[in-house]
């Protein structure tokens, strides 16, 4: 159970093995391919075939054409045993890749000529593998393996044109005598184009939802701090600015409180710096804890925190300040080497409720101002900037 949960990790996404590993798959699915083909040729040689196929088989070519897949599937086998043994010694060599992407390339060339360099499979073949190619491989194989199945493409379309070779020499009658597409035509294009169009969509659904998976996280990244969980200052001002223009546009009063530790400098000073880090993420904790659901906690800077509380006019901020402070107040941090620090914070809160005209910038301003206020008061306390009376102070 445990080795196929680690085998599953290792293995769920393909952008991320070896070369060895990738070839390996490619070539893996060439020999699906072939045996494919092969199975096929089989069955309209054997007795089972209905009779009526004889009419749109050209069974000499078949019969010539056997051998050239006995010899393409023992290929095929080998490259990909081969690939499988060497990727355990050589993971990353290129020649894996260059292997792979080329016999692909020639021997489903092949394959083109024989049901026809115009047929739907080999479109959904000449469409599909590059994409497919330049995700998984080394973009100079792709290119290689591409040109070369382009020019010989080339050449055989333009040679059957010329008369110089058959179009589809494995198929005969494509068309009925009324002119209509035969049935036999249709089906033996679907089985041939079936593998490929299953291998492109499933591959572009991994990608796609990788690649999705991956936005996500970079994103998440971008507006996180690193070291307290909490949404950085780009992600937090732009929760005030959402927050501003709801509360101007409704007129619903929100609040700020810009919440400061008291004396940080000397917890980094005595205890070290990573003492200093733990304090932050207990402080973040703390606050996140402190606050409602739809509140906005991020940190601003290195040891100040803002707060967004939307719908909440000054007595409700208040309420939720004093709760941070005592919460801070009330905290023990355990670090190693150092006894149970204990901390406090000033806040300052601003909140808009008698001027909704005032901008998201300005009420940082007087959210600081209060909070400057609260430092020189003695700190460990909570002041509320008033635009009346400068400021009003409480603990
Ligand atoms: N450990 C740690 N320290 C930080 C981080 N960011 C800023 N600091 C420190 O925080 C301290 C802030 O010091 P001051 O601005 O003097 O503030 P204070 O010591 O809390 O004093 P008051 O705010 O006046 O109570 C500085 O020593 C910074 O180096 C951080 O991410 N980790």
């Amino acid at each position: 159970m445990v080795k196929l949960k680690t085998l599953l990790r290792e293995y769920s996404n393909p952008l991320e093995w070896s070369a060895g590993t990738k070839a390996a798959l490619l070539l893996c699915f060439t020999l699906i391919v072939h045996t494919q083909y092969f199975l096929w040729a089989y069955y309209q040689l054997s007795p089972y075939a209905p009779e009526t196929n004889q009419h749109y088989v050209n069974l000499d070519f078949i019969n010539e054409y056997k051998t050239h897949l006995n010899c393409i599937l023992m290929l095929s086998i080998s490259f990909f045993g081969l690939v499988l043994w060497l990727r355990k010694r050589y993971p990353d060599s290129e020649f894996h890749e260059y292997l792979a992407t080329q016999y692909f390339a020639l021997t489903l060339l092949y394959g083109a000529y024989a049901i026809g360099t115009l047929s739907i499979a080999t479109g959904v073949v000449i469409a599909g593998a590059p994409v497919v190619g330049f995700i998984l491989f080394n973009r100079r194989a792709v290119i290689l393996a591409f040109v070369i199945s382009l020019a010989g493409h080339w050449l055989i379309s333009y040679g059957t044109t010329f008369g110089d070779m058959p179009y589809a020499p494995v198929v005969q009658n494509i068309q009925e005598a009324d002119g209509s597409l035969s049935h036999f035509w249709l089906e033996t294009m679907y089985y041939f184009t079936a593998p490929h169009l299953i291998v492109l969509t499933v591959f572009a659904y991994h990608v796609l939802s990788r690649w999705r998976q991956r936005e996500d996280e970079i994103r998440q990244l971008s507006l996180t701090d690193p070291l307290t969980q909490l949404s950085n200052r780009r992600s937090i001002l732009s929760s005030l600015a959402r927050e501003h223009e709801r509360s101007r546009r409704h007129g619903i009063s929100f609040s700020l409180l810009l919440v400061d530790l008291d004396h940080f400098k000397k917890i980094n000073d005595t205890w070290g710096h990573p003492a200093g880090d733990q304090v932050l993420i207990e402080t973040a904790k703390v606050l996140k804890a402190s606050v409602r659901q739809n509140d906005y906690v991020g940190r601003y800077g290195g040891e100040e925190f803002l707060v967004v509380l939307p719908d909440t006019d000054f007595e409700g901020a208040h309420h939720l300040a004093e709760r941070c402070r005592q919460h801070l107040e009330g905290l023990t941090i355990d670090i190693t080497g150092s006894p149970s620090l204990n901390i406090t914070g000033s806040i300052g809160l601003f909140c808009n409720m008698d001027d909704y005209s005032v901008s998201a910038e300005q009420m940082l301003h007087y959210a600081d101002e209060a909070l400057y206020k609260a430092k020189k008061s003695g700190r460990n306390c909570i002041v509320r900037y008033n635009e009346a009376s400068e400021t009003q102070s409480s603990t």
